[in-house]
């Protein structure tokens, strides 16, 4: 009897590209650089990292990961024009594994209205694209923008010229997830069969989720001989978002017997990317969500719960565990020590030097004091807010609030620099969040539109920490801020000093006003 060998999917993940596209999802460069160890650490096999001619952030991203991270190979993304092709390699460069990944849409639809080209220039310019990143490196791919609403002739050739060209991996998008999965797995099957170079170059799927279909597009291509998926963490992306790496690992690990494929991928680190990229973005992941939601593993009826007990294989296709969640819940509390904190904070995906964890275990201490129990989402909130904190800043010291029901008879806030106090006073405002803002404002002299403001729950319980979230607007550029306590108000107060603060330190977030 023969064993059939499992197919080697490669991971290509896009959340640091098509990812950071998702409205109101930048990230700056040091956050981008945690993802990325992260995805490395996760096993991934390539990581797009950027588009370097979009801005300088961008370019300044790419080329930071290409020349710091190693374990995965590092992809800039161009579009087929010269000046596109060469920013990228210029970003690329300093890296020892590195891929160029230039695109063209071939539909009718974008052919006709978005780049107002002919078939034949079409084909021209993408073999030139392929031809000129082929001169600077040896990984190439190249993605026909798109293909999913394509002419199934006109997508035959562009695919046979660019191999020809030079093409290592030929991407298959589904830009605007219009695909089924039967009529996406018949486009794959169709290249496979029709394009007569196929078999020197590792054909790939890029599936969008405007119908909640890109991992099911994403298996079916698998099935019909793609080698490699395109993916982001959460599920982040364009509009409504990516293939959702998460899912379509798990999919592939879990019926293997069914795919008789595998991947790379260590899937306990799953849940702490998941959060690690949920906490960096503001992208609340959903209760409910398959693979990393806070309810994948829960159960509550008590005839599931009658059967888990008896045998956990009776409602569980997957153990928690591989998938990063701890099923022995380790409690941390007041009791803990820095060992401990160190451990969850690694287990949850941080990379902390000695002097992170003594700082953010100062803050655990005194969280501890207030709350009954700790949980991973405390851990990361804590973490979180020493992360977004900038040298010489802004720190709260007090706040009083006199209010009724309506009416703010007076704010207080005292804030120190430097070893320096100063308090103001404010009796206006909306309420007690907006006099209290106020009265920031005129101690630091910064006035600032409040774009964007969210409180959620950073855990679990009556006593759990609230993380405020907060977008503000200061001479045209966008600034995020972040603030966790277990008083909202104070949340919400530190979140506002955060945007401040990296108003100071000149770190928008790459964004204009009214951009989304
Ligand atoms: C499906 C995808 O996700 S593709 C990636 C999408 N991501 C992004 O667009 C994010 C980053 N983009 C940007 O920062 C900007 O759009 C830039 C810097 C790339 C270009 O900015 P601008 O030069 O101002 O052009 P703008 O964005 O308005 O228009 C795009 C231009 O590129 C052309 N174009 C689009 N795709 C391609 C391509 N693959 N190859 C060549 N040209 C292309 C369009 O036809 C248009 O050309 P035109 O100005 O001659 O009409
Ligand atoms: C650049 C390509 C792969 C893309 O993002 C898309 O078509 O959605």
């Amino acid at each position: 009897m023969t064993t059939k060998m499992p197919r080697k999917i490669t991971i290509f993940d896009t959340t640091l590209r098509d990812g950071e596209q998702s409205p109101g999802c930048s990230m700056n460069l040091k956050e981008k650089l945690e993802v990325a160890q992260s995805l490395v650490d996760l096993g991934v096999d390539v990581i797009e990292a950027g588009f370097p001619i979009t801005s300088i952030g961008d370019f300044e991203a790419v080329r930071e990961i290409a020349g710091t991270v190693s374990g995965a190979t590092i992809c800039g993304l161009a579009r087929c024009r010269e000046a596109d092709i060469d920013r990228a390699w210029e970003a690329l460069k300093d890296g020892s594994n590195t891929r160029i990944h230039v695109f063209l849409a071939t539909s009718a639809i974008h052919r006709e209205f978005k780049l107002r080209m002919d078939k034949e220039e079409i084909i021209r310019r993408a073999v030139e694209g392929v031809k000129r990143a082929k001169s600077y490196c040896d990984d190439i791919e190249f993605s026909p923008e798109d293909a999913a609403r394509t002419e199934h002739d006109f997508l035959c050739q562009v695919v046979e010229a660019a191999i020809a060209a030079g093409a290592t991996t030929v991407n298959i998008p589904d830009t605007v997830g219009y695909a089924t999965p039967t009529q996406f797995a018949e486009v794959i099957h169709m290249l496979v069969n029709r394009v007569p170079n196929i078999d020197q170059t590792v054909l790939s799927v890029h599936c969008h989720n405007d119908l909640g279909l890109a991992v099911a597009n994403s298996l079916a291509a698998v099935e019909n001989g793609a080698g490699q998926i395109e993916c982001t963490i959460n599920g982040l992306g364009e509009r409504a978002g990516n293939c959702s790496l998460e899912e379509a690992v798990m999919a592939l690990r879990t019926r293997s017997d069914y795919y008789q494929a595998e991947t790379g991928i260590n899937t306990q680190r799953l849940v702490p990317i998941s959060r690690l990229v949920s906490n960096i973005t503001g992208m609340v992941v959903q209760r409910n969500k398959a693979i990393v939601g806070r309810n994948a593993f829960a159960h509550e009826a008590g005839i599931h719960q009658d059967g888990m007990l008896k045998e956990p294989t009776t409602y569980e296709i997957m153990r928690p565990e591989d998938v990063g969640f701890t099923k022995t819940d380790l409690v941390l509390g007041k009791h803990s020590g820095r060992a401990a904190l160190a451990d969850r904070s690694r287990a949850l995906g941080y990379h902390l030097t000695d002097e992170q964890v003594d700082a953010v275990f100062v803050d655990f201490k005194k969280l501890a004091d207030k709350k009954k129990e700790i949980y991973d989402g405390d851990i990361a909130a804590l973490i979180e807010q020493r992360n977004t904190e900038i040298g010489d800043q802004w720190q709260l010291v007090s706040y009083e609030i006199q209010a009724t029901s309506g009416l703010v008879r007076q704010a207080k806030i005292v804030l120190s620099r430097g070893g320096q106090e100063s308090e103001a006073t404010n009796s206006e405002g909306d309420g007690p969040l907006d006099a209290l803002f106020l009265a920031i404002e005129k101690i630091t002299g910064k006035s600032v539109v409040v774009k964007d403001f969210r409180v959620q729950s950073a855990s679990r319980g009556k006593d759990a920490q609230g993380e405020s979230l907060i977008e503000v607007e200061h001479n045209g550029r966008v600034y995020r801020g972040r603030g966790a306590s277990t008083d909202t108000v104070e949340a919400g107060v530190r979140a506002f000093l955060n945007a401040i603060n990296r108003i100071e330190a000149g770190q928008d977030t790459n964004k204009p006003s009214g951009a989304v």
